[in-house]
């Protein structure tokens, strides 16, 4: 079900009209429903119940969407947290996710990363690399803590991805190249500080084809026999994230119903405890971004509907040329061709070029849709914008769960020296 419908002829976040949280907050805005979020979580696992041993862990990767409303929200639906910093680890423990639950990614963890996450007590570090490891071994001795590791494989298989957002090819830097790790899983298992628990693998994001995801677990699964067969033991693996999700309407992808058969069909006999960290699957369909046209500009090909986001608050079609779905918040029933433009004084300020939409006029709200997930945490203050404030609706009621930040306050935080 989804929970942007119209009503009445005005589009809604489950019974909140839009057009309310742009009176009352402003715009541009990041709008979430806490009912899509709730079942998402619980399709996703609902998919996966009792794959491997017990239940898995579900490690929802804070990158994705790193608001704590949001990460309360998951913790309630006993979600534990993927984190790949400090600020991400800060933030999944401030909304009650249990250290145990919580897993660090991430091939630049510093010193001073690996040492507040050991002390935080967290459930895993996936070891990127024999370096980090070494590190890793290091701190944990002087802190008088072992920790529990996993080794983070990179399988060298293409996820048939953005390339951008691509993490399992040989060239690209994450994990450990597979030839490498059994020798080093052996090494480190040996080292003091460390307890070698398992082996974890991340692929790459938006995937859209179920059979590069198979192809790699294929060959982790290869990999965990090895291991065994020479006297490691391995109990655990984490099999990341990276399910794609529809962004035009009408498009198909694979569903988490067939993910976790594929799932439960590959790994029937590894007998490990199993965990997933998945972002955008949960997030992604889950908010929109609230904007509204600030004109109409005559065009040579097409008109330009230039709104009030831009690239620094939704960053993924300048980046990756990705689309989202435009919609009127109250559609007249006429449609128009049109370059979706935001203000920054770059071109790559498109959202879309020409794109049939609904008929706007200044003044009109619209939404980009699917922006729950890569949103509002990859805004920039570019061309001194401020960042976006973020809502979240809950039925008919909806709060603020992040303030706008103003351009003045980013202005207030920077000093000219008095010798200038
Ligand atoms: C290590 C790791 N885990 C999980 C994720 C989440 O990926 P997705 O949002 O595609 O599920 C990412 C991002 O791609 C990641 O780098
Ligand atoms: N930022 C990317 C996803 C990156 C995934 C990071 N591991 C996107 O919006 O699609």
């Amino acid at each position: 079900m989804d929970h942007f419908q119209l009503k009445d002829g005005h589009l809604h976040c489950e019974d909140v009209p839009m057009s309310r949280i742009a009176d009352e907050v402003g715009t541009p805005v990041y709008v979430y429903s806490k009912a899509t979020l709730e079942r998402h979580a619980a399709v996703f696992r609902d998919a996966l119940a009792g794959v491997g041993r017990g239940e898995p862990l579900l490690a929802f990767a804070v990158k994705a969407n790193p608001n704590l409303a949001v990460l309360k929200v998951l913790a309630n639906q006993g979600y534990g947290a993927d984190v790949v910093s400090v600020g991400e680890l800060r933030r999944a423990l401030a909304a009650g996710m249990e250290p145990a639950k919580i897993v660090f990614s991430g091939v630049g963890k510093t010193a001073a990363e690996l040492r507040a996450a050991l002390e935080a007590g967290i459930g895993q570090f996936n070891l990127e690399s024999e370096e980090e490891g070494e590190e890793l071994s290091e701190i944990a001795s002087e802190m008088g803590m072992r920790a529990r590791c996993a080794l983070r494989i990179n399988p060298d298989v293409d996820a048939g991805t953005h390339d951008k957002i691509s993490t399992g090819k040989a060239d690209n830097k994450f994990g450990t190249p597979i030839g490498d790790a059994a020798s080093l899983y052996a090494r480190l298992a040996t080292v003091p500080g460390l307890e070698m628990r398992g082996l974890a693998m991340h692929i790459g994001s938006q995937l859209s084809d179920l059979a590069p995801l198979e192809a790699a677990f294929e060959k982790l699964g290869k990999l965990l026999k090895t291991l065994r067969e020479s006297g490691q033991s391995v109990r655990q693996v984490d099999l990341g994230g990276g399910l794609g999700v529809p962004y035009k309407s009408g498009e198909i992808l694979p569903s988490p119903g067939e993910y976790g058969a594929m799932v439960r069909r590959v790994t029937q006999d590894w007998d490990v405890s199993l965990a997933f960290e998945p972002g955008r699957v949960i997030a992604g369909n889950a908010g929109v971004l609230l904007t509204r046209v600030v004109r109409v500009k005559r065009g040579v090909v097409h008109p330009f509907v230039v709104v009030d986001a831009a690239m620094n608050d939704l960053a993924r079609p300048a980046m990756y040329g990705a689309w989202h779905d435009f919609v009127a918040v109250e559609p007249d029933g006429e449609e128009m061709t049109a370059n979706i433009v935001g203000p920054i004084c770059e071109t790559g300020d498109t959202f879309a070029t020409g794109r049939q939409c609904d008929r706007l006029e200044r003044g009109d709200l619209a939404i980009f849709r699917t922006a729950g997930a890569y949103g509002a945490t990859m805004a920039s203050s570019y061309n001194s914008r401020g960042f976006v404030a973020e809502v979240l609706v809950d039925g008919d009621r909806f709060a603020v769960v992040a303030d706008r930040i103003a351009a003045d306050s980013i202005m207030n935080a920077e000093r000219v020296p008095d010798w200038l």
